[in-house]
């Protein structure tokens, strides 16, 4: 699936479009949000995120960031309410971050980009399979929240000290029991868009859900994030930095709010 495609000088988001054409499309993420021209939408409800710490599967280093696993065959942690209508199921979450502390986030606020992003993804269950629901206009939500710099945050811990077994490219390992709640922060309000994948086949198949509230990472945590590789075993090493897409047009959409 990878088709070659990275965040390197000459594999990445520049060069996307040569085989992913969708790279120039109307709905394409991340972007930047700019609150004030966000429009508060009193009819958007509360998001509702119950997941089962049960269903961690495992972590897998898939050479473009690292993801923890879901087992997503029953409704038991799932996305409901919110801009959404219907259920998606949790699938994965992964991060994307920079190479150091002034970059590393693909949403941004007000031009403002935050040093990581985590991203929860989900599926809708109108659709057997997430395969199947991967293309559809209204078959993924992702939920993204922001990591600033601050104090340590000991909910990150289970899954950084992970990342010690997982170095390279194609490396994974059981990962269970672990609760993603812990990853969101006190606040659910967020702002919402129709979007895209932000890495390829960058299908326009997202509802984007970006809360507005970040959580806190510490310096010697991110650290820990830019120690994985982006290449395998027995290949020359390549940090794994900087693996986020820059904003991209907003082409006259419009980004909502859940709060005034
Ligand atoms: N950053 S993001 O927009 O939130 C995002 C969401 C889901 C996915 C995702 O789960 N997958 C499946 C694994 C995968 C592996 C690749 O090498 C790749 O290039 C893309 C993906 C995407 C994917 C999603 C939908 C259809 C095909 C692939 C990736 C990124
Ligand atoms: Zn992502």
């Amino acid at each position: 699936m990878s088709h070659g495609w990275g965040y390197g000088a000459t594999n990445g988001p520049d060069f996307w479009a040569d085989n992913f054409p969708i790279a120039n499309g109307p709905r394409q993420s991340p972007i930047n949000i700019v609150p004030k021209e966000t429009q508060y939408d009193p009819s958007l409800k509360a998001l509702k995120l119950r997941y089962d710490p049960f269903n961690a599967k495992g972590i897998l280093n898939n050479g473009h960031s690292f993801q923890v696993d879901f087992v997503d065959d029953t409704d038991s942690s799932t996305l409901t309410g919110g801009p959404v209508s219907g259920t998606y199921r949790l699938r994965q979450f992964h991060f994307h971050w920079g190479g150091s502390d002034d970059r590393g986030s693909e949403h941004t606020v007000n031009g403002i980009k935050f040093p990581c992003e985590l991203h929860l993804v989900h599926w809708n269950t109108k659709y057997p399979s997430f395969g199947e629901a991967a293309d559809k206009p209204d078959g993924l939500a992702v939920v993204g929240v922001f990591l600033k710099i601050g104090a340590a945050n000991p909910r990150l811990q289970k899954v950084l000290d992970a990342l010690d077994v997982i170095k390279n490219k194609g490396k994974q390992t059981t990962f269970a029991n672990f609760d993603a709640k812990t990853l969101l922060p006190g606040s659910l309000d967020y702002w919402t868009y129709d979007g895209s994948l932000t890495t390829p086949p960058l299908l326009e198949s997202v509802t984007w859900i970006v809360l507005k509230e970040p959580i806190s990472v510490s310096p010697a945590q991110m650290a820990k994030f830019r120690n994985l590789l982006f290449t395998g075993e027995g290949e020359a090493p390549c940090c794994m930095v900087d693996n986020y897409r820059p904003p991209q047009p907003l082409k006259g959409r419009q980004v909502r709010a859940s709060f005034k």
